[in-house]
């Protein structure tokens, strides 16, 4: 990746900018460059050469100024008149006639001044802008005259520049002699000298100017005035006076006007052009780019395609064949040997089929010859082979042809694929979702399958069969009280007795929880069902050891034949209808279904369903029966007895729906509701004490302390006047936990009475235990109190020991005079039953307690019982 993109950078468009674009660019603008530093150097050369030239026009123009005002100086001073008429006299009419030398010199010839010095200094004519006057020729020109006049007093003229108080004079001077006199009989010290003056004026310059064409010719004093070319005015000796300043032609820049635009011009063509040159080659770079980029792309792509696919190859299960025409195999991949343990070169040659076993796909091998012959791809043929420790793997198999680009066919290349683990995990996964973790038994599942196979009427005759469902008794006690891991130790054990009661052919399985189900096949039903459930029952009846403990637990077994349903779930419903009459009926018993089980089930369902809307429906009411005390013939408390007043069944007594409510715990409810109800109706008579039966599963129930309490600070009872009658089952299988409830029930101030005394176990090991404050004597022994002796002795002895534990003792179901006569004689001190008063509405308790007037008793009656 790293190469791929270093390289793809390298054709990137900076790259192209500074490589191409950039030198290109260079050249052309340096192109330009050049040309017009070129232009700009000639053009600079012209001009000073310009400059130089018209220098030299200048000083040619001073020259030839020079040259004239001294020949026009020398036509005067040889003139014969002017030596008579102004040296050797002064003749001033002849010298002011024009003409002469007079206003003509100024009008003609242009001359500022004209003056005669005498060799004294003296002047002694002087002519100032053509006008004849008086003017001292030293005082104009201070400086230099004296040197010019002695210059010009020999020989030729003397002419030069000198400065007059306001400007700067082009001066010059020559002494008067005439060529007729010979100049030796005058000696230069003798001679008078005639002096031209002209102003370097306006008029003057510009006169230059436009003979000589420098343009804007003008006199400036300092260097800083000039314009473009510059000439110092020398006086004669040598001293700068002034300067004139020109401005001379630039033909240089001329050249450059004229070439400029078309210089441009070509510059702009030129740099389109080049524009033009790199966006075309730019273009044809970047396609060039694309291109290589492309090929970089595609051959990294092959090459991690090959890595990828060589990756795969070696790190997966799969390894690569190849095989010729005759399916003979010609090339194995490296995994080959890896996977199998098996040298390539022991298999290489071999046919296809000489190395691979068929599995169960039968199907799928066909399809392998089949695709073999017509030379088609195949794919999922499952097979297996022996690897080199001789197990068997198992793997799929995926090919396509080899077919050369000219259609010709030459064998078969593909994969083989190991799916021996995921067979494996496969069967497990099946195994474990037809079959119970903790007993490794089939599961429901697995029980419905086996069940509607050997139902299937082709496979065997209904009668042979016989489905058993079992229950294990007292298996929640066991889970509750040692804890779950050891009910999983007894369900395993009693698992392992089941099958060891029933035949190889037949099915033991857990359907959930402690319920088992067996698929029993035999053709002497149903009397071999019930031997095998006999079988069970005795096996189970031998303790199971777990954790040290020795457990008793009971089975219940329901059994059902297939003459009563037609299919599976219907056979095991019947079954399961069977087991719950089992458990009904006491439970470590086998009870075969019958028709009539089913309806009754029924009938309980649709009472359960009654039941539940009972509530909702406030079906249920409360009757009450006086306790009373046959000391002080008053009724002390009265007992809260449910009812349900059923819409179509009429009162329903509670015997008819109390073992449905606990079964469906729905008990929990109603006895709240009758808690409740019974409290609040105890406030409307002051004085009496209420009972209220707590059933067996209320009583296990966690919060039955905490209710109770509740409700008592609702209604606001008395604590006091609440008793509540537990029997003796509550307190059988768990004894330390009831005594605990009892005392949390205790602790909020209720009584507690223990009822149906003596119906049930150990009784007096309990009231051992726990100290109750009454125990009711159970209505059986006082029935027949005044004919079975022992029911004397039993109701005697009770007395006795509630006297001895101090609690009280009530008798239930007295229904006549003499029983109450013999229980008062006995000492009881509070009896209950029709011979008092019946259970009733509240209303009529209302009315029976404001009737009460107590009872009277025949006393021979009580003597003969005693
Ligand atoms: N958990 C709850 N159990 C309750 C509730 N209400 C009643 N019960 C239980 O139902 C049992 C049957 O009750 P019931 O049909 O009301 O019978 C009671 C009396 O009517 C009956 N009795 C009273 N005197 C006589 C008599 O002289 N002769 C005679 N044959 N029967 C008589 O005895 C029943 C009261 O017994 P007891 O509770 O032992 O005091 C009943 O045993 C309750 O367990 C309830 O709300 N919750």
């Amino acid at each position: 990746m790293v190469a791929i993109g270093s390289k793809a950078a390298s054709f990137s468009g900076e790259t192209f900018t500074r490589r191409v674009v950039m030198p290109m660019a260079g050249m052309v603008i340096l192109a330009i460059l050049l040309v017009l530093g070129f232009a700009i150097v000639s053009a600079d050369g012209q001009n000073r050469l310009e400059v130089e030239s018209s220098t030299a026009l200048a000083e040619t123009a001073l020259a030839v100024k020079k040259r004239e005002i001294a020949r026009n100086l020398e036509d005067y001073a040889v003139w014969e008149d002017v030596f008579k008429n102004l040296h050797q006299s002064l003749d001033f009419a002849w010298a002011s006639t024009n003409g002469n030398v007079g206003a003509n010199l100024y009008e003609g010839l242009g001359y500022d001044m004209a003056f005669v010095v005498r060799p004294d200094g003296q002047t002694v004519y002087s002519v100032l802008e053509g006008v004849p006057q008086s003017a001292d020729a030293y005082s104009i020109i201070p400086a230099g005259l004296a040197s010019l006049v002695k210059a010009g007093s020999t020989g030729e003229p003397a002419v030069g520049f000198l400065r007059s108080d306001q400007e700067v004079l082009l001066v010059a001077a020559a002494a008067i002699l005439p060529p007729t006199i010979d100049a030796s009989t005058i000696a230069p010290g003798e001679r008078s000298s005639l002096i031209f003056a002209k102003a370097l004026d306006k008029s003057f310059v510009q006169r230059i100017s436009s003979d000589y064409l420098l343009d804007q010719l003008t006199v400036v004093e300092n260097e800083d005035q000039a314009g473009g070319a510059l000439l110092p005015l020398l006086d004669p000796s040598g001293e700068v006076l002034s300067y004139i300043t020109w401005t001379p032609a630039t033909p240089g820049y001329e050249l450059l006007k004229w070439l400029l635009p078309p210089l441009a011009s070509a510059m702009v063509f030129l740099g389109m052009f080049a524009y033009q040159v790199i966006r075309k080659v730019r273009r044809t770079t970047e396609d060039l780019e694309e291109s290589a980029r492309t090929v970089e792309i595609y051959a990294q792509t092959l090459e991690e395609s090959e890595a990828r696919f060589r990756d795969v190859a070696e790190a997966s299960s799969d390894w690569i064949w190849e095989c010729d025409g005759e399916m003979r195999l010609v090339y194995l991949s490296t995994r080959f040997s890896e996977v199998t343990g098996i040298a390539a070169a022991n298999v290489l040659g071999k046919k296809l089929e000489q190395f691979f076993m068929k599995d169960n796909d039968t199907e799928g091998w066909e399809r392998l010859h089949e695709s073999a012959q017509d030379h088609v791809a195949f794919r999922d043929v499952r097979c297996s082979y022996h690897d080199a420790e001789g197990r068997i793997r198992i793997c799929r198999l995926a090919s396509r042809p080899i077919v050369s680009s000219e259609g010709e066919f030459s064998g078969f290349r593909g994969t083989a694929t190991d799916i021996s683990e995921e067979v494996e995990a496969h069967a497990r996964a099946n195994h474990l979702a037809l079959h119970d973790v903790l007993t490794e038994l089939p599961n429901r599942l697995l029980f419905r399958e086996r069940l509607i196979y050997a139902m299937s009427d082709n496979r065997r005759k209904h009668a042979d069969l016989a489905v058993l469902c079992l229950d294990l008794d007292h298996f929640k006690e066991v889970n509750d009280t040692l804890g779950h891991g050891a009910g999983d130790i007894l369900l395993r054990q009693f698992a392992a007795r089941l099958q060891s009661c029933v035949r190889p052919g037949d099915t033991v399985a857990r359907l959930g929880g402690d319920e088992f189900a067996i698929i029993q096949s035999s053709s002497h039903q149903p009397a071999d069902a019930g031997a095998l459930g006999r079988r069970i029952i005795d096996i189970v009846k031998q303790p199971f050891h777990v954790e040290g403990h020795d457990l008793h637990v009971g089975v219940s077994i329901g059994v059902a034949f297939p003459d009563h349903a037609d299919d599976p779930d219907k056979l095991l419903k019947n079954a399961d209808i069977a087991l719950y009459r089992a458990k009904q009926a006491g439970r470590g018993a086998v009870r075969h279904f019958e028709p009539q089980m089913d309806l009754e089930l029924q009938e309980r369902k649709a009472l359960e369903y009654d039941l539940r809307q009972a509530l909702l429906k406030n079906e249920l009411e409360l009757h009450y029966q006086p306790l009373i005390d046959l000391e002080s013939q008053s009724v002390t408390a009265v007992e809260a007895l449910l009812r349900w007043r059923h819409p179509s069944r009429g009162l329903v007594p509670p015997g008819d729906f109390i073992p449905l409510a606990e079964e469906t715990g729905l008990i929990i409810a109603i006895g709240e509701w009758v808690l409740r109800t019974a409290c609040q109706q105890a406030l409307v008579w002051p004085g009496l004490s209420v009972a209220v039966n707590l059933s067996p599963v209320q009583f296990r129930h966690r919060e039955l302390a905490d209710t109770v309490s509740q409700v008592l600070q609702e209604t606001g009872l008395e604590p006091g006047r609440l008793e509540l009658e537990i029997t003796e089952s509550v307190l059988i299988n768990d004894t330390e936990a009831a005594l605990e409830i009892l005392s949390a029930l205790k602790s909020i101030g209720v009584q507690i009475a223990m009822d149906d005394f003596g119906t049930g176990y150990s009784s007096l090991g309990y009231l051992n235990s726990f100290p109750f404050d009454k125990i009711k004597i159970d209505k059986s022994f006082v029935t027949t109190l005044e004919d079975k002796a022992k029911s004397l002795a039993i109701v005697r002895s009770v007395i006795g020991l509630s006297e001895s534990l101090s609690m009280a003792t009530t008798a239930e179901g007295v229904e006549t005079a003499e029983q109450a006569m013999l229980l008062q004689g006995e000492g009881c001190k509070q009896v209950q039953g029709y011979f008092f008063g019946r259970p009733v509405p509240a209303l009529d308790m209302t009315a029976f307690l404001g009737n009460w007037k107590g009872f009277t008793l025949p006393t021979s009656a009580a003597t003969d019982a005693a």
